[in-house]
């Protein structure tokens, strides 16, 4: 299940997007996350915090993929994980492969699409043979995602996908 910083007010309640977070926010959004993490611990399930991007989602808070990294790991439990979404790191922060190696130890899931376009890998200026290497290289064995739009046919898109990670 997956998480986005706007939810992660006091008790879980969405919080009004804004320009700038204050520091008592990060104390909320760890102790929200604690209670989400104590709810998946009884039900034997996992979240991810997913790290967004600013050019499309304006306000949100938590949304950088450092941002992320730091909260998921100063809540460090096994019942939360990051959702690394490389299209919005490439958009938010770029240096893809530098914020997933740090990401690493904390990744449940790797999320992917082409940058311009949000569609399948080899659409956009992404270099996914290099990316799809350094993850397996990092030890990443994970789920990888694509959220996407596809470019033309849907299977040719699922394909790209497919044939972009199979190393
Ligand atoms: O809304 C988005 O852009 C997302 O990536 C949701 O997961």
């Amino acid at each position: 299940m997956n998480l986005h910083g706007t939810g992660l007010g006091d008790q879980g309640l969405p919080i009004q997007q804004m320009a700038h977070v204050a520091p008592g926010m990060w104390l909320r959004a760890r102790d929200t996350l604690h209670g989400i993490c104590d709810m998946a611990e009884e039900e034997g399930v996992t979240f991810t915090l997913e790290n967004l991007n600013l050019r499309e989602h304006p306000g949100c808070p938590f949304n950088s993929t450092v941002d992320v990294l730091s909260l998921v790991a100063a809540v460090d439990r096994p019942q939360l994980r990051i959702n690394l979404d490389l299209y919005h790191t490439q958009i938010g922060e770029g240096d893809v492969i530098r914020h997933a190696k740090a990401c690493q130890p904390w990744i449940g899931e790797v999320q992917v699409a082409d940058n311009p376009g949000r569609c399948e890998p080899g659409t956009g200026e992404m270099n996914w043979p290099m990316i799809a290497r350094a993850l397996a290289d990092m030890g990443n064995d994970g789920p990888v995602g694509m959220e996407a739009f596809a470019k033309d046919k849907p299977e040719d898109a699922l394909e790209a996908f497919r044939a972009a990670f199979t190393l």
